[in-house]
């Protein structure tokens, strides 16, 4: 249809919303005309949202430069002051593939553990379990690829060895009390193999969730999703999985990260990981950037009136210390905003 003028326009807006919303009209009157534009099409998103941080491990796995052992310890132990629930603390994986987590038994070990949040670990394999179980850990991440490329250069495996080492270590972790959470990579695209069919990530998802994981965290590893393909993407999850066992995992590579993350809310999705300061990256997916910044995210929730518990001012205060100690400007956009007032 083509609209001539701004008296058409609003015509056209106003018989739109008479169709739309045909009760809340009599005669051609609307009983709430000052509201129902802007409610009739409002998506409704969850009341509350679990931030999982990942800027611990994600963030500095990816970091070319070694990071002490105390910065790592200290970023986690301010990251627990801001109100994040959940902070995921390093990785159990070989020191030869990511020598920047090779302190994990050390960081692991040292942070103080307050009452209420978790310290999930990603776990490759049962050598990692066993290293975890012996420091203590009380949840564990293991993490496939709906790419088998990506899956062969991440972990050495293929996607059908890498879910049975999953189940393994899944069936002891459950055995010990040890929760288990799984993450699906490429989810939108491979760096390696370019588009990924999202009903591969719906099998790799189901195959996880089979085996005992709580929750899937579906990850747009190279950032490369834009809200259609990402809604396709989470449909066809959704289709088989209920929304409450699935978390997305965003990296900001081409700036679609909040938009596919406004995508998942709409469709319900109430569990979002992201990194302080934007940081991250995986060392075995070139050209990964960060994770969508933590502040960032936060700042969109808390506008969307959506309460995640997290003070952003106290994280805007980890994300200046983090960007410090690395010497580089953050990547989150709220904070650089709120830098030139
Ligand atoms: C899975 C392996 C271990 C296979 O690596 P491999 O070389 O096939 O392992 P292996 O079993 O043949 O063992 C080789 C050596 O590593 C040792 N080893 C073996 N396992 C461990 C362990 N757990 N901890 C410590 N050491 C270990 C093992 O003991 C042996 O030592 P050696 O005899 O040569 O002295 C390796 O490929 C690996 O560690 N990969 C991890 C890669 C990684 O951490 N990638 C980044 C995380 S994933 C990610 O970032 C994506 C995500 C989760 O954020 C979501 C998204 O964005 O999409």
């Amino acid at each position: 249809m083509r609209l001539s003028s701004e008296s058409n326009m609003l015509d056209y807006m106003f018989e739109s919303v008479k169709k739309a919303c045909a009760k809340c009209f009599q005669g051609n009157e609307p009983k709430h005309s000052a509201t129902t534009l802007s409610t009739i099409n409002r998506p409704k998103y969850p009341e509350r949202v679990r931030i999982v941080e990942v800027g611990p491990r994600d963030g500095l796995q990816n970091e070319p430069q070694s990071v002490p052992t105390a910065t790592k310890i200290e970023m986690i132990e301010r990251l627990s002051k801001t109100g994040l629930k959940t902070v995921e603390a390093t990785s159990f994986v070989s020191p030869k593939w990511v020598p920047q987590m090779s302190d994990h038994k050390e960081v692991f070990n040292s942070i103080e553990k307050k009452s209420g949040i978790r310290y999930p670990v990603l776990v490759p394999n049962v050598i990692g379990l066993e290293a975890a179980i012996s420091a203590g850990v009380k949840e564990i991440a293991v993490f496939g690829s709906a790419s088998e490329t990506f899956s062969h250069r991440n972990i050495n495996a293929s996607i059908e060895e890498s879910i049975k080492r999953f189940r393994e270590v899944t069936e002891i972790a459950l055995a010990r009390g040890i929760r288990v959470r799984g993450y699906v990579s490429c989810v939108c695209g491979c760096p390696y193999e370019g588009p990924v069919a999202p009903k591969q990530v719906l099998k790799v998802a189901k195959a996880l969730l089979e085996m005992g994981c709580y929750e899937i965290s579906l990850g747009d590893t190279i950032g490369i999703g834009t809200p259609g393909d990402f809604r396709t993407m989470l449909e066809t999850v959704l289709s088989e999985i209920p929304v409450d066992r699935i978390a997305v995992h965003c990296h900001d590579t081409y700036g679609q990260a909040l938009a596919n993350i406004l995508v998942a809310l709409e469709l319900g999705v109430s569990v979002i990981d992201s990194s302080v300061a934007g940081l991250g990256g995986c060392p075995y997916a070139k050209g990964a950037s960060g994770n969508v910044a933590t502040e960032d995210l936060v700042y969109m929730l808390h506008g969307l009136g959506i309460q995640t518990g997290v003070n952003l001012s106290a994280l805007l205060e980890v994300g200046q210390f983090i960007s410090a100690v690395l010497q580089r400007p953050t990547r989150s956009k709220v904070a650089l905003a709120m830098m030139q007032k």
